[in-house]
């Protein structure tokens, strides 16, 4: 048996002497490893002596690790959490574990969305992390979404004025603060008791889009609810200060107009309930369906698939957070193992056809129809044949079929192949974007917007304040300020708890000399290092589609 090794052993381990990490379960010493990473030492550094699987699992497949180091540096198995106790009704073998209460560090001190991930993970169940982390097979496509944006250069230019700049934009017809949105993402409970309710409130903050998963652990009403709560509450230290010239900008409670509000939807096998779902959707106002199709079934997700759920009949509390009201299905294991993503859609109807898009678009007239999951030109063409108002750009995280093109890829293959689809629908595009830089590149190869995944999960473990965080800058009330001037005698600041992407997002564009996302353009880019792999035309450039003959 191997041994076993807490948290607190693997922390002891942490210089370049002796230096130990945890990926996948498994401890590693990594000391006579550092020098050698491709990657660079410090990167292995910042995650000494700490489980790395998830900031790893960004950019290799686990199964990377096991082909390359030798087992011999294999020092034991992390305990996952010695002060735990395994959850009322699990089965042993169930791995799962509630977390106890600890102390989430202070939100002022995650200042990247890399943050978001390295932290959040140690204040979530197992379970939850799993389902949140995983990815179709080895995760190829889920680590080149992220690695295929660094590939993708800035070209900046100077002495432009850029004083005041501002990354206003108009998404589904409602103004936001900035072009990024909080993509469908199911069972946000298991980050937050509140679930898409506390997204909703964040996205409200942050003056951000948000869209809401049909397999979501909060029902459509209640989260449109939460929507109108947040905006009617008067404004508080958070509200904006409206920028002077421009700039800045983001605002909670009441501050500016109606967030936009997105349904995503998964068709069912049996059509009469999507149709019902859909007018609900429609009698709540929602501004836009974000119709999902990279997903017939989901992906293979083995982290998920290897994580049991508590037994049926098991916590309250677990089937509560694993629980989707609109489509009624609580999560349980089958014979396969207890993939979240599996068990919860199971419902959704893997014959959908073009033809059934316009049966989506009939029964939401007025609304409008977005395909998300689009991952060539040739579909690009399809859905503006289509007639639909746009298309997400998606591989669904890397969580469908692995070794698709990062989505930045499929956007480069749109402009190359098929750019008269960017005058004829909005395009969209999720997947990897970390960065401002990541957002700055998208919008300049014509995406309308970017939506963030992962990220909004895990800035959820803060609540509403971390989701409004991820995405925008919080400024003081000229109010508050002029009080807290009075009290403390403070200079103007910003709050301490200041931005993630629209911040950085900022930076770029006045690094690049871009004032506003209307200034933005493909000339601001270096894309020679990727652009062998971007696809010329719908077939195989040269591998002909013959299948040999049976000479049988
Ligand atoms: C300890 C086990 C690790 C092994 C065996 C390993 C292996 C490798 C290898 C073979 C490469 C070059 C090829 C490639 O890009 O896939 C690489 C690059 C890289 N690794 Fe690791 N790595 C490890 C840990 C980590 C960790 C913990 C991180 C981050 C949290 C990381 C981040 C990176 C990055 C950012 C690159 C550069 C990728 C690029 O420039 O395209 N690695 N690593
Ligand atoms: C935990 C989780 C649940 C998701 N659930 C859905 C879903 O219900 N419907 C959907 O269209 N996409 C879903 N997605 C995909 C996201 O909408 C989005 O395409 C993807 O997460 C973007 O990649 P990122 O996580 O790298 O930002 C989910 C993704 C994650 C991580």
């Amino acid at each position: 048996m191997t041994k076993q090794i807490t948290p607190e052993e693997l922390s002891r381990h942490k210089t370049v002497a002796d230096l130990w990490l945890a990926i996948d379960g498994q401890v590693w010493d990594v000391t006579a490893f550092l020098a050698a990473h491709p990657g660079g030492a410090p990167i292995i550094l910042q995650h000494a002596g700490a489980d790395a699987s998830v900031p790893y699992s960004q950019y290799h497949p686990f199964s990377l690790i096991k082909e390359i180091l030798p087992e011999t540096m294999i020092k034991g198995t992390l305990v996952p959490f010695p002060d735990a106790k395994p959850s009322g009704e699990a089965s042993p073998s169930s791995n799962i574990f509630r977390r106890p209460e600890r102390k989430i560090p202070p939100l002022a001190e995650q200042i990247s969305v890399h943050d978001f991930y390295k932290v959040a993970p140690a204040h979530l169940t197992p379970k939850a992390n799993a389902y949140i982390s995983s990815y179709a097979c080895d995760g190829i496509t889920h680590a080149n979404n992220r690695l295929a944006y660094d590939r993708v250069g800035v070209r900046p230019r100077v002495l432009l004025p850029v004083a005041n700049v501002s990354t206003k934009a108009k998404l589904f017809g409602r103004d936001v603060a900035s072009p990024i949105y909080a993509s469908p993402t199911a069972l946000a409970k298991v980050a937050h008791p509140e679930g898409e309710k506390e997204i909703a409130r964040g996205c409200v903050g942050a003056r951000v889009p948000m869209a809401l998963s049909t397999g979501a652990s909060c029902d459509l009403a209640d989260v449109s609810e939460a929507i109108s709560a947040e905006h009617s509450k008067p404004p508080g230290p958070a509200e904006e200060k409206e920028e002077e010239g421009g700039g800045g900008g983001g605002g909670g409670g009441g501050g500016g107009g109606k967030i936009p509000f997105i349904f995503q939807l998964y068709v069912h096998t049996e059509r009469s309930l999507t149709a019902k779902l859909l007018q609900r959707a429609r009698k709540l106002g929602v501004d836009a369906i974000f119709l999902t199709v990279d997903a017939p079934l989901p992906g293979k997700r083995e982290a998920d698939e290897r994580l049991l759920l508590a037994q049926p009949g098991g916590q309250k509390e677990q089937q509560f957070k694993f629980h989707a009201p609109m489509t009624g299905i609580s999560a349980k294991n089958d014979s396969k193992g207890g993939a979240l993503g599996r068990v919860m859609g199971a419902f959704i109807d893997a014959d959908l056809a073009w033809k059934d898009v316009k049966w989506v678009r009939e029964q939401c007239p007025g609304v409008p129809v977005y395909v998300k999951g689009i991952q060539t030109a040739m579909d690009a063409r399809l859905a503006a044949e289509a007639g639909v108002d746009g298309i997400v750009v998606s591989n669904h995280g890397g969580r469908s079929v692995d070794t698709s093109p990062p989505s930045i890829f499929v956007l480069l293959e749109l402009q190359r192949c098929c750019p008269e689809v960017f005058d004829r629908m909005e395009i969209f595009v999720d997947g990897g974007i970390m960065r401002g830089t990541d957002v700055f590149k998208a919008l300049c190869l014509g995406a309308k917007g970017v939506g963030l995944g992962r990220g909004v999960f895990y800035s959820l473990a803060w609540g509403a304040d971390g989701v409004r965080k991820l995405f925008e800058r919080k400024f003081y009330s000229l109010l508050h300020l002029l009080l807290r001037l009075r009290v403390i005698g403070v200079m103007l600041t910003r709050s301490d708890d200041d931005l993630v992407l629209k911040d950085e997002l900022e930076t770029t564009m006045k690094m690049c000399g871009v004032r506003s996302v209307d200034e933005m353009h493909p000339g601001l880019l270096n894309t020679l290092e990727v652009d062998h792999a971007i696809p010329t035309t719908d077939d195989h450039p040269y591998a002909k589609w013959r299948r040999s003959k049976s000479k049988l």
